[in-house]
């Protein structure tokens, strides 16, 4: 079984939202941003996908086995950040190790304590005193020291300052080492996805935009920013989309469907999800 995750037609409906047949694949050993508006459906996706919540229809496969089936074993390797966090206030972080020891049969607490180091975490504070960014390395530390080989983060690097966020980028690379290892993880900063992600895959009110290899995302986009008159003489097709500026017109395009003289410039992941949502609110 080569996919870490595969989730097949996955449907789920609110009053006035619907998350229309998701389909996503990430392969064994490789890192999948999860980018999109707020209220777009990636916390109800990755809540459909851990089990907090019921779906309408769709299947959900984890490690090839469908989520219903999966039993304990195939639980343990899968590690979890929410946004809330559920660890209990009044513990500290050896209270932590405790409960999770009895949780996981795959508890590491040499690992745990390591972390929690490396993320400079108090070991007498109690939980309901640490900041916003200490309950996140806390939830990460967590997640990562029961033997996980799949890495589920919902918004994970919120609430951290650049120098956590870049110590938790350089874990992510360091996890995924391992083949078997693999990482999906939903953020709004996407300068940090676009570094260590290898898939990444755009939701927009509930349907799938794109679901690509990085590579070749940044490979197939490009941004020119020209004249009216310049834009005009642009192969229509090859204009995904496109807005006004005090200079002219700055578009989004397909590399390999414009002229050749055409000045362009590398399109990043954040240029290609503004873009192409502004031109699907028109
Ligand atoms: N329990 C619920 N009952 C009704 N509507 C819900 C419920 N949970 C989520 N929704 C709605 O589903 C939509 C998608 O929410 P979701 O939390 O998945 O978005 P998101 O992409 O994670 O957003 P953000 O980036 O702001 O965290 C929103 O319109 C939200 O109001």
């Amino acid at each position: 079984m080569n996919n870490a995750i595969e989730i097949t037609g996955l449907s789920k409906k609110y009053d006035g939202f619907k998350l229309e047949n998701i389909n996503i694949v990430l392969p064994k050993g490789y890192i999948m941003g999860f980018i999109g508006e707020n209220g777009a459906g990636k916390t109800t996706v990755i809540k459909a996908m851990t089990g907090l919540i019921r779906y309408d229809s769709g299947d959900i496969k984890l490690f090839g086995e469908s989520f219903k089936n999966i039993g304990a074993a195939v639980r343990e390797n899968i590690g979890v950040v929410m946004d809330d966090y559920g660890l209990p206030p009044e513990a500290d972080t050896k209270d932590i190790n405790k409960i999770m020891k009895g949780i996981y049969s795959t508890w590491n607490s040499r690992a745990f304590f390591r972390y929690t180091e490396k993320f400079g975490l108090p070991q007498n504070k109690r939980i309901k005193s640490y900041s916003t960014g200490m309950k996140r390395k806390l939830s990460i530390a967590v997640a990562l020291s029961h033997n996980s080989r799949l890495l589920i983060l919902d918004e994970a690097t919120s609430g951290l300052d650049p120098v956590a966020r870049d110590e938790l980028l350089d874990i992510l690379r360091e996890f995924i080492q391992d083949e078997d290892n693999s990482v999906f993880i939903s953020s709004h900063i996407l300068s940090d996805l676009e570094k260590v992600c290898d898939y990444i895959t755009l939701i927009h009110e509930g349907r799938i935009v794109f679901s690509d290899e990085k590579d070749e995302l940044l490979a197939s986009y490009a941004i020119a920013r020209c004249t009216v008159k310049t834009f005009e003489n642009i192969n229509k097709s090859a204009v995904v989309a496109f807005r006004r500026t005090e200079f002219g017109i700055e578009a989004l395009v397909k590399r390999q469907m414009v002229n050749e003289a055409l000045i362009t410039d590398n399109a990043t992941v954040e240029d290609i999800m503004v873009m192409m949502i502004k031109e699907e609110k028109r």
